[in-house]
């Protein structure tokens, strides 16, 4: 499965994305320029007044003319502090809610996706862009962004100031550029491959390592031990050298911009020399000069050493910005008419080659209960994800009260897929999903229709007990049950059972089925029964084979008719 199927935007829609999102906020951002600026410009003067100092004790000028400049010295000092804490503030602000802009609006059309596009992609590249990529951009709007701006404020500040003392001494200052820009041609274009090469050998390592682990009963039984270990240390040595790789060509990256500095610095030193025996200059403007560029060694540096962060940052944002540009149609608001469940020539492929539906027709009527049967791949699971809405047909309609359940406002039609979660949190939590304003009592009736009532009460502590990941653990049969309680809550006309009682064994497996059938009552039910006792206690049975209609009809009359169903049932019997 590739790992993008996802979008990835491209450079020009990241960046009009991000415009966009700098436009919404013009007053912040005209603010934290503001105050960058202030906070840069503060931090020159003090230099700039080094220069002035120079040339007084050069004249040999009185003790109280350098007072003025002690107390500019100070004064600067103390405004540059509280503006440059200001700017880090405004700028990681500014970036954590564009960032958390970003997310919601990731997760949002995420959670909105059609099943196909989620499970074609693999959920593994959407977590990795809502884990990794915004852990990636989170780090550079948090801590790179505000020192890249900063600095880079700090830069251009510093160069108008040693253009402002004079022209030349800019000029000279500004010699150095290429020699930087040259460095960064060299780093870029041999850094991004051994970086990419670095993060997969990594990411391989830690494959393996997972992959032993959760194998290791495996590993243990064909004592394949030596071998996972061989192949992991393999993985290990390649990550460990491009590691050292990448670190070789970052010092001699280091060196190059060394040589930039020691230029830079070399070329201001003896221009102003130069300048000083022409009178151009004066000693104090030179020395100034000397330490604006010099101190600017530190922002350069971090601007260059956080490209990769810079970098990263911008391809994880491409791939943030890319899902938001997944189109997702808007959620239904139509009313419900009748509860009626209807499928009209419903044809579906997971991909263009195969069938799995073809061309299939049923109804379900209001308050009826309709069990499909199959074989194993006969489409039953498919039948209800598009019944419920979560695939789309290519071909036909799935609707109910002639309303496709797409265009149905939420809570009208719910299905319990195979896969129930429990969220992690208090148990009445994870009801309230669906009920929301649902209180304790509603809670309480919804656990004790579908039979879960005194389980849960018997929790240590009863329906506040924290449940789901990393807390009190349930059993297969109670979290069907809770999402058994919850349909209850939510209270749909049309429910879609895929399997509910599948994960049970025989033991709790009619106790479920009671539950099931309880939570179901009244309601339209289109239920995928793989116990066949299920299909029995239904009101019509629906035989799926190969995509298509088998069969249809009530138990009662399918048994009589003698053709598979008939079939599977004296199997099922003969077995139970
Ligand atoms: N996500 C998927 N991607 C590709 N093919 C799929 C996917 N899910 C199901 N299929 C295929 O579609 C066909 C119908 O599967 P479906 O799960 O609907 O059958 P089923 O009758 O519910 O089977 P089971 O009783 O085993 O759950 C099968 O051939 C299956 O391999």
């Amino acid at each position: 499965m590739s790992d993008s199927f996802l979008p990835i935007a491209s450079t020009g829609e990241t960046w009009a994305w991000l415009c966009r999102q700098l436009r919404e906020r013009k007053g912040e951002l005209a603010l934290t320029f503001a105050v960058g600026l202030v906070a840069a410009g503060a931090s020159v003067v003090p230099v700039t007044a080094l220069g002035r100092l120079v040339d007084l004790v050069r004249d040999d000028a009185s003790h109280t003319s350098l007072v003025p400049i002690a107390v500019l010295v100070v004064v600067a000092a103390l405004v540059g502090g509280i503006a440059a804490g200001a700017t880090t503030a405004l700028v990681s602000r500014l970036g954590e809610r564009i960032l958390a802009r970003l997310r919601e609006e990731t997760v949002g059309v995420a959670l909105r996706l059609p099943g196909q596009t989620l499970d074609r992609a693999g959920r593994g590249d959407l977590l990795s862009r809502v884990g990794a990529d915004v852990a990636a951009v989170g780090n550079a709007a948090g801590e790179v962004l505000p020192t890249v701006i900063s600095a880079l404020l700090l830069g251009v500040l510093s160069l108008a100031a040693m253009f402002g003392l004079d022209w030349r001494l800019g000029v000279a200052g500004l010699a150095a550029v290429p020699s930087y820009l040259l460095a960064l041609r060299w780093y870029l274009p041999r850094s991004a491959p051994i970086y990419a090469a670095e993060r997969s050998a990594i990411g391989a390592r830690s494959q393996l390592l997972m992959e032993s682990l959760q194998g290791v009963r495996t590993v243990h039984a064909y004592r394949l031990e030596r071998r996972h270990l061989n192949s992991i240390d393999d993985a290990s040595a390649r990550a460990r050298d491009l590691s050292v790789g990448v670190f070789t060509l970052f010092t001699r990256f280091v060196g190059r911009i060394n040589r930039a500095e020691l230029l830079g610095l070399a070329t201001i030193l003896v221009a102003g020399f130069w300048f000083v025996r022409e009178s151009w200059v004066t000693v104090g403007e030179t020395a100034a000069a000397a330490v604006l560029f010099h101190r600017l060694f530190n922002p350069i540096s971090m601007i260059l050493f956080t490209f990769d962060e810079i970098q990263a940052a911008g391809a994880g944002l491409a791939r943030l910005v890319g899902v938001g540009t997944l189109p997702v149609a808007p959620a239904g608001t139509a009313p419900l008419r009748t509860a009626e469940l209807t499928l009209e020539n419903v044809t579906f492929g997971y991909d263009d080659r195969v069938k799995v539906l073809d061309g299939i027709s049923l109804r379900v009527a209001p308050g009826e209960r309709v069990a499909l049967v199959g074989s194993t791949g006969a489409g039953k699971t498919t039948v209800a994800s598009i019944a419920a809405g979560i695939l789309r047909p290519s071909e036909g309609t799935a609707a109910v009260g002639g309303v496709p359940v797409d265009q149905l406002a939420p809570g009208i039609v719910a299905i319990i897929s195979q896969e129930t979660h429990v969220f992690a949190g208090p148990l009445i939590e994870d009801l309230r999903l669906a009920a929301p304003y649902a209180d304790r009592e509603e809670a309480e009736a919804a656990l004790e229709r579908v039979g879960a009532l005194d389980w849960a009460r018997a929790l240590p502590d009863g329906l506040d007990t924290i449940v789901g990941e990393g807390g009190h653990p349930l059993t297969a049969a109670q979290g069907q049950q809770l999402a058994l309680a919850r349909l209850v809550l939510l209270d749909p006309a049309v429910a879609v059972l895929d399997e509910a009682t599948a994960e049970a064994g025989s033991a709790g497996a009619r106790e479920l089925e009671e539950s099931a059938l309880c939570a179901t009552k009244g309601r339209t039910t289109l239920l995928v029964a793989h116990r066949l006792t299920q299909a029995a206690g239904a009101d019509r049975i629906i035989v799926l084979e190969h995509g298509s209609v088998l069969e249809e009809g009530t138990h009662d009359d399918l048994v009589a008719a003698g053709g598979r169903y008939a079939t599977l049932w004296a199997a099922w019997q003969s077995r139970s």
